[in-house]
C-alpha cells in the first residue's frame, strides 16, 4: 500500500497506493510505516520524496473506517517520525491533498505542489478536526488567522493559494513528482519546521458559534487552534487529541459523514422502470435554450454559462430582456470574481424571439408556475426545437407528465427544478415522468454536475420531493400558532435545532404572497373566510387572512413579523400580529394553550419526516439518502443532523412512530399525522440502519 524506490541516486521515493484517492486505510498507514523506516536506514538515501499514485496525493484518512473498529498504526506517531527524521522529506502534491493528506504533507518539511490541485482541511465538515496535528502544525506554518479561516470552514484551496499563504514551498505546472525530486536533491539535509510566534484572535469563538447553528465541531476546532496559540508544541498535540475524542463517536459526526457518503450515493440513479445512472448514456449537450428571464432564468443562464456552455436566453419583451441581461452580467462578473474563475466572452445570446433556441441541444423553460402558459410553450417548442432537443421544465409543482403529453416527444421532456438563487443553491432536483427516456434523465443529471449541482433524480408527483414535505411541515407551524404558539416560538425552536431560518421568517423573505398563489390555484382559499375545514381535513386560513391585509412578508415591511420598512430584513415580534391572533382564536372557539419546544419540533419535523417516508414507500425517491440530500442542499435542513430520514433514524423510528400515533390521536382531523404504512414496516422489521431501509422498501408486503 506504499512503495519505496530509489531515484536520481539518492532520492527515496515513497508512493501511496491505494486507488481512487489514496486514503490512509490501515494498510497505507503500515505501508508508510515501512519505507519511512527503510528510506531513514538507507545510507544511500540522502532525501525523501512522497507523492501518490494515479496522480493524487491523498484524499486524507480513510473515512469508511471511521464506523467500525480502527485497527493498525495511528497517524499522529507516523507523522512525528517523518518530521523528526535527520534526511530532508518533501511531499510532492498532485491532484489532492485533504485532511490527512495534508496533514502528512506539513509534517514533511518541504512541500512542492501542482498549480491546480486541491489542498485544505475538510474535516470539520465531517464532523470532526484535523487531529493528525493539522491544528498545531498550520497555525505555526501560517498564523492563526489563516489557519483558523481553513481549518473552521474546510474550504479547499489551489496550489497557487496555497503558495501565496505560505502553506507550500514551490508551485509547478511541469511533472510535480520530478520537480519534487530536483527539490529534493538540491536542499542540504537538516528540516525546515517553521515555528511562528502565535497570539490568540478574539472574539473568533463568537463569530463560529453563530454561524456553527448547533455543530460542535467547528468550535472544537477554534479551542484546538487557541491550544496552538498557547501551549507548547507537545502539549498542543494532547489538547487537539482529547478534543477529536469528544467528537470521533458523537451523532453530528456519523451524521456528517454520512451525508459524505450520501451525496455520492445520489448521484448513483435509478427509477422504478430499471433505468440506471450505470447503464444510461447522457447525451452531449453544449448549448442550451434559457425561457424566462424572471429570477429563476436569470439565476440558471448563469449557473450554465459559469459551467462552460452556450446559452440562449429569450425573454418575450425588449424591455424585460434588456434589464435581465444587465442583471445577468453583473452576476456573472460577481461569482466569477468570487470563484476565482476567467469567464469567456459571449457565451450568451439574447433574443425575444422563440425561435433562437432552433438548434439548441435542451432547453430550459423557466416561465411563470402557470400550466396554461407551460402547455402552450411545450406545444411550441416540440415543432420549432430540432427533432432530439430534450426539453425540460423548471417547475416547483406541476405536473412533468402533462407537460410531456403536450410534446410531440414525451419521452423527452424531463423536470429541471432549481432552486432559488439558482446560480448559488447546489440543489437540482431532476424530474422524470412515466414517459421519460433514461437518456433525457441521465443527460439532466450530467448537466447539473457540470454545474456543480448536488443532483437528485425523483418521480414526478405533486410539489416532487422537497415541495411536497415542506407542505406538512408549514401546516403544522401555522396549527401550533392557532393553538396558541407565536411565530417567534416556533422560529426559535427550529432554529435552535439548526435551521437557519424557522418557517415564518423564511415565508417573510420569500413571500407570503408565493404560498397563496398556490393555495388559490389549489382552490383551498376562500376570501374573508375563516373556516378551519377545506376539502375535507383541516386547515388554517392564517396566512390568507394575512395576505388579504397586504402583509406580503419582508417585501411589505409586515407579515408574520414587522419591520422598520419595507425590504428591510431584522424582523421583529408585531404586537398588531398578537391582538390579531387572540382576537382570531376568540371567534374560533380556541383556548390558547402553552406550546414547548419539544411539540414544535416534534409536530413540525415528524410531519416532514412522515411525508418522507409515503414518498420512499411512492417510490417517489429511491432511498433515504435522495430525501435528506434534497432537504441539506435545498431546505436549510441541519447538515450535521444528517437530513430528516436520517434524523428519524437516530432519534429512533419507534419513536418516532409512537409520537404520530399520539398526535394523530389529538388531532384526528390532520391527515398528514397518520402514520406511514413504511414507517410502520420498518419498526416491525426491527427498525434496521438506514443503509439497510432500501431492502425493506423493495421488499413485497400486503397492505392489509
Ligand atoms: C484521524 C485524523 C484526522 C484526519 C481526518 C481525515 O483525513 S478525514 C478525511 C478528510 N478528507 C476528505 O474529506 C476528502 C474527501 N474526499 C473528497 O473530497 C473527494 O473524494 C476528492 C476531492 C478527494 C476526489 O473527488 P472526486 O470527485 O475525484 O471523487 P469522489 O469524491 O467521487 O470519490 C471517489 C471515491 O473515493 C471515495 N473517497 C473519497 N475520499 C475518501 C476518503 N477520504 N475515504 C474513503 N473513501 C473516500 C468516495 O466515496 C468515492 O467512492 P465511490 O462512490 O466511488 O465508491
Amino acid at each position: 500500500m506504499a512503495a519505496l524506490t530509489r531515484v536520481s541516486g539518492s532520492v527515496g521515493l515513497i508512493s501511496l497506493l491505494n486507488p481512487p484517492v489514496n486514503a490512509l486505510s490501515a494498510a497505507v498507514r503500515q505501508g508508510i510505516v515501512d519505507t519511512v523506516r527503510r528510506a531513514v536506514s538507507d545510507p544511500q538515501v540522502k532525501s525523501v520524496v512522497i507523492c501518490g499514485q494515479n496522480g493524487v496525493f491523498c484524499g486524507g484518512a480513510d473515512i469508511k473506517e471511521f464506523g467500525g473498529h480502527m485497527s493498525g498504526p495511528p497517524l499522529v506517531p507516523i507523522f512525528n517520525t517523518i518530521e523528526a527524521a535527520d534526511k530532508p522529506v518533501v511531499a510532492a502534491i498532485e491532484g489532492s491533498a485533504l485532511g490527512g493528506g495534508l496533514e502528512l504533507a506539513l509534517a514533511c518539511h518541504y512541500r512542492i505542489t501542482q498549480s491546480k490541485a486541491r489542498l485544505g482541511l475538510p474535516e470539520v465538515s465531517l464532523g470532526l478536526l484535523p487531529a493528525a496535528g493539522g491544528t498545531q502544525r498550520l497555525p505555526r506554518l501560517i498564523g492563526v488567522p489563516a489557519a483558523l479561516d481553513l481549518i473552521t470552514t474546510g474550504r479547499h484551496l489551489t496550489g497557487a493559494e496555497a503558495l501565496k499563504l505560505g502553506i507550500v514551498d514551490q508551485v509547478t505546472d511541469q511533472n510535480t513528482v520530478e520537480a519534487a525530486v530536483k527539490f529534493a536533491l538540491s536542499i542540504p539535509s537538516g528540516c525546515n519546521i517553521c515555528r511562528l510566534h502565535l497570539s490568540e484572535r478574539p472574539g473568533v469563538m463568537q463569530r463560529v458559534k453563530k454561524s456553527a447553528h448547533g455543530a460542535i465541531a467547528p468550535v472544537a476546532c477554534v479551542q484546538a487552534v487557541q491550544a496552538a496559540a498557547t501551549l507548547p508544541f507537545t502539549q498542543g498535540m494532547q489538547r487537539e487529541q482529547e478534543l477529536m475524542a469528544t467528537l470521533f463517536g458523537s451523532g453530528q459526526a456519523r451524521a456528517l459523514q454520512y451525508c459524505f457518503f450520501s451525496q455520492r450515493v445520489v448521484s448513483k440513479w435509478s427509477s422504478p422502470s430499471g433505468s440506471r445512472w450505470d447503464t444510461s448514456k447522457p447525451k452531449p449537450v453544449t448549448k442550451v435554450g434559457v425561457i424566462g428571464l424572471g429570477t429563476m432564468g436569470r439565476g440558471i443562464t448563469v449557473a450554465l454559462a459559469l459551467a462552460g456552455l452556450s446559452v440562449v436566453a429569450v425573454e418575450t419583451q425588449q424591455q424585460q430582456m434588456m434589464a435581465a441581461q444587465h442583471a445577468v452580467s453583473g452576476m456573472l462578473e460577481r461569482t466569477a470574481r468570487r470563484r476565482g474563475v476567467s469567464l469567456v466572452g459571449d457565451q450568451i445570446r439574447y433574443s425575444v424571439e422563440l425561435e433562437a433556441v432552433a438548434d439548441v441541444e435542451l432547453v430550459i423553460e423557466a416561465v411563470f408556475e402557470d400550466m396554461a402558459l407551460k402547455e402552450k410553450l411545450f406545444k411550441q417548442l416540440s415543432t420549432l426545437c430540432k427533432a432530439d432537443t430534450l426539453l425540460c421544465s423548471n417547475t416547483s409543482s406541476l405536473d412533468i407528465d402533462h407537460l410531456a403529453s403536450q410534446t410531440h416527444s414525451p419521452q423527452l421532456v424531463v423536470g429541471m427544478h432549481f432552486f432559488a438563487p439558482a446560480h448559488v443553491m447546489k440543489l437540482l432536483e431532476v424530474v422524470y415522468g412515466p414517459r421519460s427516456a433514461p437518456q433525457a434523465v441521465a443527460t439532466a443529471m450530467e448537466l447539473g454536475k457540470r454545474m456543480g449541482k448536488v443532483s437528485v433524480a425523483v418521480g414526478n408527483c405533486s410539489g416532487f420531493v422537497g415541495n411536497r414535505m415542506l407542505m406538512p411541515y408549514v401546516e403544522e407551524a401555522s396549527f401550533l400558532v392557532e393553538e396558541g404558539a407565536s411565530p417567534e416560538i416556533v422560529d426559535r425552536a427550529l432554529e435552535e435545532f439548526g435551521f437557519p431560518m424557522g418557517v415564518f421568517r423564511m415565508s417573510d423573505l420569500s413571500g407570503l404572497d408565493v404560498g397563496w398563489k398556490v393555495r388559490k390555484a389549489r382552490g383551498l382559499v376562500e376570501p374573508g373566510q375563516m373556516s378551519r375545514v377545506r376539502q375535507g381535513r383541516r386547515y388554517s386560513p392564517l396566512g390568507d387572512l394575512l395576505c388579504e391585509q397586504g402583509r406580503f412578508g419582508q417585501k411589505t415591511g409586515r407579515g408574520w413579523y414587522l419591520y422598520d420598512s419595507a425590504g428591510s430584513r431584522e424582523a421583529q415580534p408585531d404586537p398588531w400580529l398578537q391582538s390579531f391572533l387572540e382576537e382570531y382564536r376568540a371567534r374560533q372557539g380556541l383556548v390558547s394553550r402553552r406550546i414547548d419546544s419539544q411539540e414544535v419540533l416534534e409536530r413540525c419535523l415528524y410531519a416532514l419526516i412522515n411525508e418522507g417516508f409515503n414518498i420512499l414507500q411512492e417510490g417517489i425517491a429511491a432511498g433515504p439518502e435522495d430525501i435528506d440530500m434534497i432537504y441539506v442542499f435545498g431546505y436549510g435542513f441541519p447538515r450535521h443532523r444528517g437530513g430528516p430520514m436520517f434524523y428519524a433514524s437516530q432519534v429512533g423510528l419507534a419513536q418516532v412512530l409512537q409520537r404520530l400515533e399520539h398526535y394523530q390521536q389529538l388531532h384526528p382531523d390532520i391527515p398528514h399525522l397518520r402514520p406511514s404504512s413504511l414507517l410502520r414496516r420498518l419498526v416491525s422489521s426491527g427498525s434496521p440502519r438506514i443503509q439497510r431501509w432500501r431492502e425493506i422498501i423493495r421488499m413485497p408486503h400486503s397492505s392489509l
